[in-house]
Order: C-alpha cells, then sequence, then structure tokens
C-alpha cells in the first residue's frame, strides 16, 4: 500500500449483526430442510453429494451475506476506489467536481436528501430523480460526491446505470473530505447546503482574493504544457513553450497583438494540433485522451462560438446536453451561472440581438456548465462594462478558490495583476518571463516597477534592444 492511500470504512456492526444472524438462521433453516428432503429421495451413494453440496451453498451463501455488509473505500492521489460487498467502482480523481458532508437525511437537504430511500442498502441504488449511486449501508454520517462527468456501471438489480454523483456514509466523513480536499477537490463543509448551485449563487460579491500562491505549492498539476510549437510554413506562431499551472492557480497569458496566445489556447483546448510538443490536463494527453479531456476542460475563446437563433438559457441547455449532464443538474446550473453572472433579465432573448459584453459572458457560462477543472479564457473581460468586468473577475477568484487553475489570455494589464498568482509573458511565440509580480519585478528594473514598464520591456526588447531578460533568466516556478 502506498503511503498516499488512505482507506475509510464503514464498519456500524451494532445495528447489522442482528440482521446477519437472523438471515444465516433463516438461510440455515431452508438448507437444512431441502438438504433432509434431498437425501430422503436421492439414491444411496448421491445423499454426500447432495449434502456436501448443501453445505457448500450454505457456506456461499453465508459469505455472500457478510461480504454485503463489508464496505471500505480507498482514496489516493489518482482515484478514490469504492468497495461495498461485491460491488466496486474506481472513481477517477479528475471527475470529481466537489464534496460536501451531510449530516441528516431531513427533508430539505437538497441534493443529498435520502429521506425517501427505505432505510439502509445492502446493496449500491441508483436513483433517477437525483441522478445519484447511493452506498448506504446507513442513512447517517453521508457524503456526497459529485462528479463533473457521467459514470456508469452495473449494479445488482437495476443493471447498467449512469449518474453524476454518489451520497456515501462513512465512519468518518470529516477525515474523508479532509484527505480529498488535500488532493485538490473543492469541499464545502457546510452541512446539506444545497451544492454548488447555492455555492456559486450565493457567493459573496466582493474582489476577494484569489489563495496565496504558496498555499498552492502542494496542489496537483492540472495543467502541463511542454515544448509547444505551432508553425504555419516558414513562420512559427509558438515556439518551444512550456508551462504548468497547479489546480487553484490563476495565470495571466499577456503578449503583444500576434504573440501567439490564442494559438497557445486553441492547442491547450485541443483545437488546433501543435507541429510539436505535448500539452497535459490532469494527466491526461489532449490528444490521446481528447475526450476525457474535453470533460475537464473549459474554455472561452476571444470571438465566442454561439447559436444566434437561441436564447442564452437554451444555450446553456444545449451546451449542457452536449455535455450529457442530467437534466435536473444542468437547469440547476444555468440557473445559478445566469444569476451569478447578472444575465437574468435577458436570458430569454435570442443571442443574436445581445452586445459583445453578453455574448462574453454567455461563453463564460456557457464554459462552466460542465464544472471544468481547468478554464482557459481568452480576453474574456473585453468589451465588457465596469460592473460586468468586474463580476467576471470575481468569478473567476471564487472558481480558482474553488480548485480550478485558470489560464486568462488579456491585454488588461490591471486584470492580471489584480488576480493572477503568476504572469507569463509571451513574444514572437516564445515565453519570455514568468513569475510572481515581486519575482518579476526582481529581475527587471526594480521593486517599484509596474507591470506595464515590465511589460514593455520585455516585448520591445525582443523586437529591439535586447535588454530585457530571457526567459531562464527569470525565476519561474
Ligand atoms: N491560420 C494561420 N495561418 C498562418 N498564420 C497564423 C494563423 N493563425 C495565426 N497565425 C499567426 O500566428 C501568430 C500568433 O497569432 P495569435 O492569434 O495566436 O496571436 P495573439 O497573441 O492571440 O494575438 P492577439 O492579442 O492580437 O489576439 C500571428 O502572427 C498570426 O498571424
Amino acid at each position: 500500500m502506498g503511503s498516499s492511500l488512505r482507506r475509510f470504512s464503514y464498519d456500524k456492526k451494532a445495528s447489522s449483526l442482528r440482521g446477519l444472524i437472523l438471515g444465516l438462521v433463516a438461510l440455515l433453516g431452508v438448507d437444512a430442510i431441502v438438504i433432509a428432503g434431498l437425501a430422503l429421495i436421492v439414491p444411496g451413494p448421491w445423499k454426500m453429494v447432495v449434502v456436501g453440496g448443501g453445505l457448500a451453498l450454505s457456506g456461499w451463501g453465508y459469505l455472500l451475506l457478510t461480504g454485503v455488509l463489508r464496505t471500505h473505500h480507498t482514496l489516493d492521489e489518482g482515484s478514490l476506489r469504492l468497495a461495498y460487498g461485491r460491488f466496486r467502482l474506481v472513481v477517477p480523481l479528475g471527475t470529481i467536481a466537489g464534496a460536501r458532508h451531510q449530516t441528516s437525511d431531513a427533508p430539505g437537504d437538497g441534493a443529498t436528501r435520502v429521506g425517501r430511500l427505505s432505510g439502509p442498502t445492502l446493496e449500491p441504488v441508483y436513483r433517477p430523480e437525483d441522478d445519484a449511486l447511493y452506498i448506504l449501508p446507513d442513512r447517517h454520517r453521508l457524503v456526497a460526491v459529485d462528479l463533473s462527468q457521467t459514470l456508469r456501471c452495473r449494479i445488482p438489480k437495476q443493471g447498467p446505470v449512469e449518474f453524476t454523483r454518489i451520497v456515501l456514509s462513512l465512519d468518518e466523513p470529516e477525515s474523508f473530505l479532509a484527505a480529498l480536499e488535500g488532493l485538490g477537490v473543492p469541499v464545502e463543509a457546510a452541512a446539506g447546503s444545497g451544492g454548488r448551485r447555492r455555492r456559486l449563487a450565493g457567493a459573496p460579491r466582493s474582489q476577494a482574493p484569489v489563495q496565496a500562491l504558496d498555499a498552492l505549492a502542494g496542489a496537483p498539476a492540472a495543467l502541463e504544457v511542454h515544448r509547444l510549437v505551432k508553425r504555419y510554413g516558414d513562420d512559427a506562431a509558438v515556439r518551444g513553450l512550456s508551462l504548468v499551472l497547479r489546480s487553484g492557480e490563476v495565470l495571466a497569458f499577456l503578449g503583444s497583438n500576434g504573440a501567439g496566445k490564442t494559438t497557445t489556447l486553441r492547442m491547450i483546448a485541443g483545437l488546433l494540433r501543435p507541429t510539436s510538443g505535448r500539452v497535459r490536463v490532469l494527466g491526461r494527453d489532449v490528444w490521446d485522451r481528447g475526450r476525457e479531456v474535453r470533460r475537464l476542460l473549459g474554455y472561452v475563446p476571444d470571438v465566442p462560438f454561439l447559436h444566434e437563433w437561441l436564447t442564452a438559457r437554451e444555450f446553456l441547455w444545449l451546451v449542457a446536453g452536449l455535455y450529457g449532464l442530467p437534466r435536473t443538474a444542468a437547469r440547476q446550473q444555468a440557473e445559478a451561472l445566469l444569476e451569478r453572472l447578472s444575465m437574468e433579465s435577458y436570458a430569454d432573448q435570442l443571442i443574436r440581438t445581445f452586445s459583445l459584453g453578453m455574448k462574453r459572458k454567455t461563453a463564460l457560462a456557457a464554459a462552466l456548465m460542465h464544472h471544468p477543472k481547468v478554464l482557459l479564457l481568452d480576453e474574456v473581460t473585453n468589451g465588457l462594462d465596469p460592473r460586468a468586468a468586474r463580476e467576471v473577475r470575481d468569478l473567476v477568484a471564487q472558481l480558482a478558490r474553488e480548485g480550478t487553475a485558470v489560464l486568462l489570455a488579456t491585454h488588461h494589464l490591471d486584470v492580471a495583476e489584480g488576480l493572477a498568482h503568476r504572469i507569463a509573458i509571451i513574444d514572437g511565440g516564445s515565453l519570455c518571463a514568468m513569475g510572481s509580480m515581486d519575482e518579476l519585478r526582481q529581475s527587471g528594473q526594480g521593486p517599484d516597477t509596474s507591470l506595464e514598464e515590465i511589460f514593455l520591456a520585455l516585448t520591445t526588447a525582443r523586437g529591439g534592444a535586447g535588454t530585457g531578460p530571457r526567459a531562464e533568466e527569470v525565476p519561474s516556478r
């Protein structure tokens, strides 16, 4: 067992022991009658076979019954492995959008309400009403795990099922949630708080800062870009660009017009094949495992691609359908985003009547419908009025605090400085600087230098006098 492996159990023997003994007595009683009956009617030499077979059957039944009562789940850096009796399910960590604690099954507890399930279940149960798989040896000490994509498995009685939430009962839900959080999964500690929708809709609207950079040191690498190159004929739009972005980190991506920002973002999003180099999202190669990666990525292009003859609300539903989100969850997320981005007043208007700012907000909402773990934003605040720009900045900061990695291409230096943990400056397709504001200042002209001065010095230097530091001279993580 690796050191990073954590095991979580459900071990409530007291309540199940009675059922176990009663079940065993009933089983043995039926067995005894059947074996005795068969022994009377079968000829002599077969009697031993019948008795032996009957006993073996009893033993098997007993093991089955006790097996059902065993439940243990293990968590490591890559997956959550669920075991409930003979049932097994591996949930890749990358598919977990968030988790929350629930101490009761009282009606009104929203997404994790289990009041209509008739008591503990001896095998996993799928409930279509809330699109959840329940693994409940008990109805207390519950944890709800929200998934960013639909998972499938086969369960006894119900056969193949698809779900986007798993509800577990555990001996120590607190330590399970703490372990998940330690692996970068957003965790909502409050009991019965109604899930992501309420979290998004009711979030504070002040511009709270993102998490400190130091606090992200142990976070998993959400995005790894390695020596990315894009050539068009003899010209290279991107020349060997490498960077790593951690979960919860915001990296501002700056560069002059034509520097290669959009080309880089399109390659990361899997929309443009690189000439060479690799991109990995939460450990998955963008080209080898494109389907999985698309469910983890949200991309807002510089020119939003929208269906002009749909309303904003309809467009969000359409996008949810493309990601295979369950209807109820999709509608809840659409409403939460429409509210969070103050779009309610025009949510039912045709997109073709929208201003550029309204279109950008619609594109952002669409990119967030499937709870991406990595968000690529290309000029997302362009064309937004100050209030809308503030809303978008606050939302990005909130998503980062919840563990989303954000790569933000922008020309707005104030947005970069106010929001990002680190800033990457690209010029002529090459990274010429990357680091926190302090690191960029240290490598440049002094502690009082503005980002604008740093940007102008670096980008001018590449085309002219050559006084700016090269990438390898600038501190980067
Ligand atoms: N399809 C293409 N064919 C040839 N050259 C291209 C193509 N697409 C982009 N380029 C070139 O690649 C370079 C980088 O373009 P890109 O759009 O990535 O820049 P950018 O940094 O996003 O610019 P801006 O800030 O103006 O949006 C530019 O020189 C552009 O002309």
